[in-house]
């Protein structure tokens, strides 16, 4: 057998063209969205995706402001400017790249972002909101992963999905958003004992546990599908959490690296951006872009 390719980087450019569809019909009511994105330090890789998403945001015909802060910012300093752009109505989305440097205490940081401009989900208000399935923000990572999936599968009820990786980016989010769908789902971490089993019982493999490589050909079911979320430099090559040569002759259906998640989490972050500004003027949420 041999895996359909789950193709994250077309369906992204799908989305972006739906994007920009709405973004057009918005500028006839005299709105443009706002995105404005929070890099402090000069981590390169950090670079390559503030520039990329900027990039992305002005073809939606979004506006993208950026903000560079060097690493030694004192944490009042970052406060006051994510004050600024919580006050600033030109601004409906605010990003603040993570990780952040060491002197910055990251909850503080985000829990300071007004949660309806909260476009990254990560603020406690929408965590919370997800949870108790009210009208949330919800992360990038998952919610692309989750319009793969129900692409992919239809609906998602009583499927036995499994996700590795319990961080507050992607697992946990990913772990709601399957469960708000009605699969049975376990999250799995470096402490799970059995993992190549577990894997085995899943309909649905979510890999985001930062190894590369790490699911293995033969943990997975026959004919399961497996979202790769890992981005691990291996070179000047980008490798998965998933040992792509192996699982592609077991898997149903697989997403590649590059090209499956990454591109899915830049246009749901301007899916977002665009449903935080629907709902700042009043508008219903625009179709197909909210779990
Ligand atoms: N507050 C915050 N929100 C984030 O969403 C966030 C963050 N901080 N910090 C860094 C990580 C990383 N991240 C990526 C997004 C897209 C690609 C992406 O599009 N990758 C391409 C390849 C890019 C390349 O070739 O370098 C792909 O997988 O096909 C990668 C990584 C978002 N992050």
């Amino acid at each position: 057998m041999t895996a359909r390719l789950i193709d994250g980087k077309a369906f992204a450019a799908d989305l972006r063209v739906r994007i920009a569809r709405e973004v057009a019909a918005l500028e006839k009511r005299g709105i443009t969205p706002g995105l404005a994105a929070v890099l402090v330090g000069d981590n390169p890789a950090s670079q390559v995706y503030v520039r990329s998403k900027g990039r992305m945001t002005q073809e939606v015909g979004m506006n993208s402001f950026e903000h560079r802060l060097s690493a030694d910012t004192p944490q009042a300093d970052l406060l006051a400017l994510i004050g600024r752009l919580n006050a600033d109505s030109a601004v409906n989305g605010i990003l603040v790249q993570l990780p952040l440097p060491r002197q910055m205490d990251e909850s503080a940081v985000i829990n300071a972002i007004d949660p309806a401009k909260d476009v990254d989900g990560f603020h406690i208000q929408n965590v919370g909101r997800l949870a108790t399935g009210q009208k949330a923000m919800v992360p990038c990572t998952p919610l692309g992963c989750l319009m793969l999936l129900r692409d992919q599968m239809g609906d998602l009820s009583g499927k036995s999905a499994l996700v590795i990786g319990r961080s507050n980016i992607v697992g946990k989010p990913m772990a709601q958003l399957l469960l708000r769908d009605s699969a049975t789902v376990t999250i799995a971490h470096s402490r799970t004992a059995n993992l190549p089993d577990l894997c085995r019982q899943a309909d649905i493999i979510v890999a985001a546990v930062g190894q590369p490589c790490f699911v293995q050909g033969d943990w997975i079911k026959p004919g399961a599908t497996v979202i790769d979320v890992g981005i691990n430099r291996a070179g000047d090559r980008l490798i998965g959490d998933v040992d792509f040569d192996t699982a592609r002759h077991v898997a149903g259906a697989i997403t590649p690296v590059p090209g499956g998640v990454g591109p899915m989490t830049i246009a749901c972050l301007l899916a977002n951006t665009l449903t935080a500004t629907a709902r700042a003027n009043g508008l219903p949420d625009p179709e197909g872009l909210t779990p």
